[in-house]
């Protein structure tokens, strides 16, 4: 006879269980592929111990990413595409967890967890919806029981929506796993992460979780890669070759860097619902620059996510704090040159040097919120909700 519920048996089998094996989704905002970890764990909070065994990216087709994209920070959307795409993108990302599964030999029975993040496809804190009346908003789409059902792995998923019912914006949710993956005694840490979006997480030497500091920075690889569709159509900036082949337009820059966004004190978030292709047009007229070559507009955005990360830096960061940056714009020469030169006296490597894949981090991340859904308590960071993260999807 069950204590329980079968289901809620299996729950606290798996959280009393002494090593667990979860697997992280990530699916961000530059919509590039599914990111997917595969990370044992040992206890829990700031206490885990942690392996990543195997991560990839699958690519996403060019059809798929347009169907997101026609609700992606959209206003206004077809209600139906959204309904569609919330099962879809469940069943989906469930196909692909399999398919890496099969390529790395690992049987599905012996996961224990799988931690979703889905797609974001609207993000509206009250920062930028500006309807007193209503509270901070986010929404990820990719149901987590059809990840459940269709790899009979138990599902851990809407890991952001507690954030914001217990008072946050929903994100960034880097903290939770930075404080557990990279602080050091004696050691001020910045994790820079340069995905779609730019954020960062600041580690005290003195490790007072209290003094962590995370937020969002502004325009990560976003408006580079929009731009880089549109008038070359590539789908990004590959090695940065054409921000190298342009110069940058001052005039353009500064304007950019006019919003009250970044006057704004973290933490702080945001999104392609800010920026996106009509706040570049907005900012061109406004500098007289709508006609510049299509290589200076690409090499000022690119200039733009730097300047906006080393503005961040010198304003909220303390003086010999040491910078780690993840995310793909780690891999934009432009962006990484342009970020050292304004940040000249700051030494600045990837998150590979703290022994963390610098792609796979946000998967990991998942796959850390997941292990903590199960067996952790809340962590009381940086003035951020002391809450557990995620919503249980079981097979059956
Ligand atoms: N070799 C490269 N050269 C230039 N840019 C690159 C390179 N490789 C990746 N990128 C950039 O990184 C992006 C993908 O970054 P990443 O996977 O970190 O984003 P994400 O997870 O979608 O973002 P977010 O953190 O906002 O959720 C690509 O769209 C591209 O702009
Ligand atoms: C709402 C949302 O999906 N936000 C993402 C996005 O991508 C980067 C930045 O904006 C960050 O705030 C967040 O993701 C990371 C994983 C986070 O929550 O830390």
């Amino acid at each position: 006879m069950p204590v329980f519920n079968r289901n809620l048996q299996s729950l606290f089998d798996i959280a009393q269980k002494p090593s667990r094996l979860g697997i992280g989704l990530m699916s961000g905002t530059s919509l590039d592929g599914l990111d997917i970890a595969l990370c044992s764990f040992t206890g829990n909070g700031l206490e885990t111990q942690f392996e990543l065994l195997n991560f990839t990216t699958i690519p996403y087709q060019d059809h798929f990413k347009d169907e997101v994209r026609s609700v992606f920070s959209k206003k206004q959307v077809e209600l139906e595409k959204v309904c569609l795409l919330n099962a879809y993108i469940g069943s989906y990302h469930a196909d692909l967890v399999l398919e890496a599964l099969k390529i790395w030999e690992i049987d599905p029975a012996d996961v224990d967890f799988i931690a979703s993040h889905g797609q974001t496809i609207y993000h509206a804190p009250q920062r930028l919806h500006k309807h007193p009346e209503y509270p901070n908003a986010t929404l990820q789409i990719g149901d987590g029981d059809h990840l459940a059902v269709k790899t009979s792995i138990l599902t851990i998923s809407d890991l952001r929506q507690k954030h914001v019912a217990a008072g946050g914006e929903g994100a960034p949710l880097a903290l939770y796993g930075d404080v557990i993956l990279g602080s050091k005694a004696g050691e001020d840490r910045i994790l820079v992460n340069i995905g779609g979006i730019s954020n960062l997480t600041y580690l005290p030497a003195d490790g007072d979780t209290e003094r962590i500091l995370c937020s969002d920075i502004g325009p990560g690889n976003t408006l580079i890669d929009t731009f880089t569709r549109k008038f070359f159509n590539k789908p990004f900036d590959e090695d940065s070759a054409i921000a190298d082949s342009g110069t940058v337009n001052e005039g353009l820059l500064n304007s950019l860097l006019k919003h009250p966004f970044f006057q704004e004190a973290p933490p702080k978030t945001t999104g392609p619902e800010l920026f996106n292709e009509e706040y570049v047009r907005a900012a061109q007229e406004r500098s007289g620059t709508s006609h510049i070559p299509a290589e200076d507009v690409i090499s000022t955005l690119s200039a733009f996510t730097a300047k906006a990360i080393a503005d961040f830096t010198r304003a909220y960061m303390p003086k010999g704090a040491k910078m780690f940056v993840s995310g793909g714009g780690a891999k934009n020469p432009f962006v990484m040159d342009y970020l050292r030169k304004r940040l000249y006296r700051t030494e600045i490597n990837d998150t590979g040097s703290l022994g963390i894949n610098p792609d796979a981090k946000e998967a990991i991340l998942f796959a850390l919120l997941g292990n903590e859904a199960l067996a952790g308590e809340p962590l009381s960071v940086g003035g951020n909700p002391s809450v557990l993260l995620g919503k249980f999807s079981f097979a059956g």
